[in-house]
This record gives structure tokens, sequence and C-alpha cells, in this order.
């Protein structure tokens, strides 16, 4: 919620003031060239640096004996006024010690002039400078908002600077060069503002006043040296603004040292400090505004300005191309909510979710079917839905992005009055920890409603892989008989980079529910590890069937179930050993054996054990590994006992439990896990991975009885473990 009070402030703070804003900035980056121009001038010397008023002022007074002042400007340049020797004017730069004249002051730039008086004011006196001003305020608040956003997108303060995770181009550098030149946009705003308010008298800035004169109790007594005065020995030229000399030798009249900190009157005779006058801090704090707000002090700060200035333009740029993007993926529907059959629900924060939801939507409208696309926060009840389409990215600490954040609330609110067919597609990255959360706790939330049924397990997509997302599309389209299009190149395309795998082995039996398993030998240098998939293509065309991988002895093992007119099943049921088939493996990172795990606890149903006989055979640092396996009668557990007593015997397995649905007890293996639930919500707090392959149906009633488990014996939703990695499921 607050991310958008902050997002919609820094827009239309921006909105409001990007004319000005970009005028500004333009200018401002003209501007801060001036600074350097001039600095390339000869007039400064090289023992500007360390040079006294001891030094100079006696030097200059003997060279010139009727010089009235010197001053001092902001790129060290010494001027010196008054009468030269032979009589004439003197009005010049010179060297402060040797009196030596090093240039004449010329006319100002009349472009620089013009650029100034454009940028202070538009040409508009005094409401120009107000505008400016305001504009000065609002980049301030830009400034500010924009940091929340970024300390909000860092997750904390502490990791302000911490690696920002790829983004689109606008979005990441908005952020990279937002927090770059944070600090010079800060300065720039903050001094522009406090130069228009005290301009317009909002701050108080009294006149400088001189320091009072005693006259009664000058002294001319002792003589003393000007080049030994204390006053004058501690004084360097760099920090004075200008020196008035003393009218005549007088002691009645002194010398005026108008210092950047304050201003102080010397007895020409004695050195004595007559008077002393501090400036108020408004004004010192004028100076400064005006030196950081004009680089004019330091070259390398006017460089810095102009950077900064040129990234406020960046920044006007990207921010509007993330916003018309954002608002641009906003869909316009051909059909109602109400009259819809497929409803795709999307939440988005930054608009690209919308744009594959989108690519869903036209695909089903493509096909005739009637769709409606909306966001999540639109939940309501759907009269005519038959099938609810969940495409979500994940924001924040794994939390729901804006448009989705009351999709919960809603759910309970509008039970449909009907079955509907549901499947969660979530965006998320694995740059952050709570990777697709709130898709996770869609999934899990859509699970527990009475009319939902899964139609296929919730996927996942990882940095936007159109790979991911087709393969998704792909399942779904099986399930729901409607063929996807979604990515057209990469469907219509024939399967390409496809290898040859061997036949070894096909136990093609006549066992009663109809499972069979199938070996095969990868080609050498075929990279391939349990949990992968085996992509295969029965019929030579786009239509792609996967198959859980498990990796025994070098060879892949496919368990498979024989469905009627089975395209897939049917294709590998008839296989003879020695047959060559074209194929490729799919790398499945998220359904890996985790590499670190301190425990893992494998469940599965029927022919999802196939992948957890791989990477128990294949567990060779004996991670503490517990099996829970479901199959109808023992004749199926029959066909991998022995492999997995073996892997017991070579204490790769701690437990296998076995359930049968349709003999002796008649048990689930959900009925296995509520059994162990001590153990196993033990084994989460300790930071167990779970894994769970097999049927949607074993995969729904897991997941409710871990929801239970996980709840009252941790304290923790079971979506917690799944966006930290402890829940790995590949059901179909
Ligand atoms: C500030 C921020 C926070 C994010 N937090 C998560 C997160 O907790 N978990 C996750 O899986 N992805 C996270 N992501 C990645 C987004 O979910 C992912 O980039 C998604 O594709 C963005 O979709 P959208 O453009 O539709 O908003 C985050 C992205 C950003 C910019």
């Amino acid at each position: 919620m607050t991310i958008s009070v902050w997002r919609y402030s820094h827009l239309a703070l921006a909105v409001s003031s990007f004319l000005l804003l970009t005028l500004a900035a333009v200018t401002g980056i003209i501007l801060a060239f001036q600074p350097v121009s001039e600095k390339l001038q000869p007039y400064r010397t090289d023992n500007f640096s360390g040079t006294t008023l001891a030094q100079t002022l006696p030097a200059l007074r003997k060279t010139y004996p009727d010089i009235t002042e010197i001053s001092v400007d902001a790129n060290h340049f010494v001027l010196a006024k008054g009468t030269d020797a032979d009589g004439k004017k003197l009005n010049a730069y010179i060297d402060p010690i040797s009196g030596k004249i090093v240039g004449t002051p010329g006319e100002k730039n009349e472009f620089f002039q013009w650029v100034t008086g454009l940028h202070r004011s538009l040409f508009l006196h005094e409401v120009g400078r107000f505008f400016v001003g305001l504009t000065a305020f609002l980049l301030l608040l830009i400034t500010v908002s924009g940091t929340a956003l970024i300390i909000q997108r860092q997750r904390g303060v502490k990791r302000f600077f911490t690696k920002i995770a790829q983004d689109n181009f606008a979005q990441y550098y908005h952020v990279t060069l937002g927090r770059l030149s944070l600090i010079p946009i800060l300065i720039i705003a903050l001094s522009g503002t406090y130069l228009s308010l005290s301009r317009f008298g909002l701050i108080n800035v009294p006149k400088q006043v001189s320091p009072k004169i005693d006259f009664d109790s000058i002294k001319d007594k002792p003589v003393g040296k000007p080049a030994d005065f204390a006053i004058f020995k501690d004084t360097k030229l760099s920090d004075v603004e200008s020196v008035e000399f003393p009218f005549s030798e007088d002691a009645e009249d002194y010398y005026t040292l108008k210092l950047k900190t304050r201003e102080v009157a010397v007895n020409q005779i004695t050195g004595e400090i007559l008077g002393e006058t501090k400036y108020p801090m408004a004004v010192l704090l004028t100076n400064l505004s005006l030196d950081l707000h004009t680089g004019r002090a330091s070259g390398i700060w006017a460089v810095v300005l102009a950077f900064a200035a040129a990234n406020i333009l960046f920044f006007i740029y990207s921010g509007f191309a993330i916003t018309f993007k954002r608002l641009g993926n906003r869909s316009k529907n051909k059909y109602k909510a109400a009259e819809s059959e497929y409803i795709i629900l999307v939440g988005s924060e930054n608009g690209s979710t919308f744009g594959f939801a989108r690519a869903i939507y036209q695909s089903l409208i493509k096909a005739d079917k009637r769709a409606h696309i909306t966001e999540l926060n639109n939940y309501t009840a759907f009269p005519e839905a038959k099938h609810i389409i969940v495409v979500t990215a994940t924001y924040g600490l794994g939390d729901a992005p804006t448009n989705a954040a009351k999709f919960a609330s809603l759910l309970n609110k509008h039970p449909q009055a009907h079955d509907v067919h549901y499947s969660v597609l979530g965006f998320g990255s694995h740059a952050y920890p709570d990777f697709c959360a709130f898709a996770y706790e869609a999934n899990n939330l859509l699970a527990h409603q009475s009319w939902a049924t899964p139609l296929i397990d919730i996927h996942t997509v990882n940095d936007r892989n159109p790979d991911e997302f087709a393969l998704w599309a792909e399942a779904w389209g099986q399930q729901s008989g409607i063929q996807l299009s979604v990515l057209p190149q990469l469907q219509s395309a024939k399967p390409s980079k496809l290898v040859n795998f061997t036949v070894m082995a096909n136990t093609a039996t006549t066992q009663t529910d109809g499972t069979f398993t199938i070996q095969l030998k990868p080609k050498r240098g075929q990279r391939v590890t349990s949990g992968d998939l085996l992509a295969i293509y029965p019929a030579n065309d786009h239509r792609e069937r996967l198959y859980s991988i498990g990796v025994v002895a070098g060879q892949i093992r496919l368990s498979v179930r024989l469905q009627p007119n089975g395209l897939g099943s049917g294709f590998l049921h008839g296989l003879a050993v020695h047959d060559v088939i074209k194929a490729k493996v799919i790398d499945n990172g998220h359904f890996h054996f985790p590499a670190k795990a301190p425990q893992v606890i494998m469940i599965s149903n029927g022919t999802g054990i196939a992948p957890f006989l791989g990477m128990l055979s294949q567990n060779d640092s004996k991670t503490p590994c517990a099996l829970y396996c479901g199959f109808r009668e023992q004749a199926s557990y029959n066909m991998y006992r022995e492999l997995l007593e073996g892997c017991a015997a070579g204490g790769k397995v701690n437990s296998i439990n076995v359930s049968y649905s349709r003999e002796g007890e008649k048990q689930y293996v959900s009925d296995l896990i509520g059994r162990d639930a001590d153990a196993i919500a033990d084994a989460l707090k300790k930071g167990a991975v779970l894994m769970l392959c097999g049927s949607l149906a074993m995969q729904k009633d897991v997941m409710e009885l871990l929801e239970t488990i996980s709840s009252e014996k941790t304290g923790k939703s079971i979506s917690y473990y799944q966006s930290h990695g402890q829940v790995l499921s590949d059901c179909y």
C-alpha cells in the first residue's frame, strides 16, 4: 500500500513539474559550463593557494601606492582597483604578490547571461522567479519520494546501495542513476529552494553591517610592519572576498577586510583589530547555496552538477516510459466479465506480466473463446466462468503487486456459484528471496475454495523467461484441450535441438495400473539431472509431451502410465530395445535435488516417483532423505523395490514409507504425512526441503495437510516455506 502512496506522489510531482524541470535542467547543464570556461582563463596564479594577506597587501601597496581595493572572485582571480604608478586607472587581474598584471576583466559572455536569465526567471521577472523556485521545491519533493521508493525497492536503508535486480532498461537505469545522482540533485533542489525563499524574503537575510569604529581610541603606536600584522599573517587570500585599502596614511584610515565569514577593520599602523562583525547564518547559507547551486567555486563540482542535471532529463524520459508501459498494458476487452468463460486475472506492478497475460487472452479470443482479462483486484463472482487463470508477479517482501492486494479478501467475499477450474502462473525473479511468493499464496488461497479445481499445477517464470512461459502454455493447453499460441514463433516452429536417445529397456508390462518404466541412453556429453524433463514429439509435430526424469546409473529412467489413446504414453509403450528416439532434455532447475538442504523429504504418488529414484541413487553425499510414496497396489511398488532397497542399504535413503490405496489398509500418501506430522514440522523448521511429484489431486491433498501442519506446528503458513525454496513441486 505504502509503495503506491510514494509512487503516486512521485508521479504526480513529476507530471506537474516536468516542463519547467526540463527547461531548468537544460539551462542548468549549459550554465554548468560557465564556471568551467571561466576557470580556463589564465588569470589564476600558481602561488594563490598558500598566499596570506601579510605577503600580498604590503607588496601591492608598494607597487601601487594608490590602490583602493582588491577583490577575489570564485575563480580565485584577484582584481585590483585604484590608480597605477603612471596615474592611470587600475582595473586588472594581478598576481597577488608581484602585482604583475595578468589580464583585464572583459565583458560577460552574452550567451551565458541570456541562459542565466532564462534559468532564473524565464524572463518573466518576479512571476518567473516564483515558478522557478516552486520547481526547485517540487524537485526536492520528487527526490525525497524517489529516495523512499528506492529504499522500499531495496528492502531497507541498509541495502540502499546493494545490487539492483536487472529490470527493463528504463526502470533499471531510473533506479541506478537515481542512486548515483541522489546527493547532487538533493543539493541542487535544496540550494535552489533556499535561494528562492531568501529572494522572496521568506528567509530573513539581514543587511550586512560594517564594524563600528571608535575613532577616539585609534592609536598610532607602536608602529608595526604590515607584513608582521597577526591578522594579515593568519588570513589566507582564499578566505578573502575583498580588501579596501586605507584612503590615506592617517591612523583614522584603516583596512577593511571582507572575509568569507566576517568583516574586520584593521589599524594600518599598529595592525590592531579595530572592529569586527560576523555575518549572520542566513548570509553564510546564501553564499553556500550560491556556491553549491552554480558550481562557481569548483570546476569539478560544476561538472557534477551538469551530470546531475543531465540525469534529471533522463529521469523525465525514463519515468514517462515506465508510466506509459504501465498504463499501456491495461487491456480492452471484447467480452464482459459476466459473459466470459475464461477469466484471466492479472497481478502486475510494472506491466510486463500484463504483456504475457494479454498473449493468453488474445490466443483464447483467436480460438473463439469468450475470454476476459482484468486485474486481480477486480475479482468478483463470474457467473459464466469455467476457467480462472491467475497470472501474477510478486513484489516487496514477497507481497502482492498493488493491483492484486485486495485479491485475498475479495476471494472470500465472492465465492463462485459453480465449479471452476483454476491455474496460477507466477512471474518473479530468483534475485529475490521470496520467489513468486504471492503466486504461491494465490494458488493456496484458490486451493481452499470449495468451488475451485486445479487444472494444472502452479507454474513459475523466472525473469520473464519465454521458454518457461511456453512450458506453462503447453501444459495448460494439454489439460484444457485449447492450443494456446502465446508464442507463435516457438509454437509453429518445428521442435529444434532434438538429439538421439537409445532405448535400453522397456518394461511395458501388463501392470494392472498400466505403469511401465523405460530406460534411455543419452548421447555422451548430454547434460541431464534428475528432476529435469524429457520432451518428446510423438507425432513429429509441435505436440510436445513431457516426462520427469530420474537418472539412474547414467541412464534416463522414465515412469509412465499408459493412458487410453495417450499420444505420448502410447508412443513410449510401443518402443523396443535399441530403438532410437529424438527428444530433448529441458532443464527444470527448480526441481533438482537441493545442494545444501540438511534433509530432504520426497513425496510422490504413482509415476511421480521417477525423479526421486534418480535423486536417491545419486545421493552419494548421503544427505538424510525420507521417501513417502503412494501406489495403488504392491505390484506397482515392486517395480522400484530393488532399486530403493539398494539405496537404503547404501545409506542413500533413511526411511521408505509406502502406502497402497487399493490394498491392505487402503492408505494414501497423505495419511503417511499426517502420521509423521510432528517430524515433518520439525524438519521444516530446521530447513528441510520437501519435494512433491505426482498427480495434482495428491498435491492438493498434501498441500492442504501441510498448510495445517505448518501453521499449527511451526506458526508459519506453508507459502512461507514455498517462497523460501523449502517446498518444491512438480505435479501434473
Ligand atoms: C521492487 C521489486 C520487488 C520484487 N520482489 C520480488 C519478490 O519478492 N519475489 C519475486 O519472485 N520477484 C520479485 N520481483 C520481481 C518481479 O516480480 C518480476 O520482475 C516480474 O516479472 C515483474 O512483473 P511486472 O512488470 O508485471 O510488475 C520484484 C521486483 C521488484 C522491482
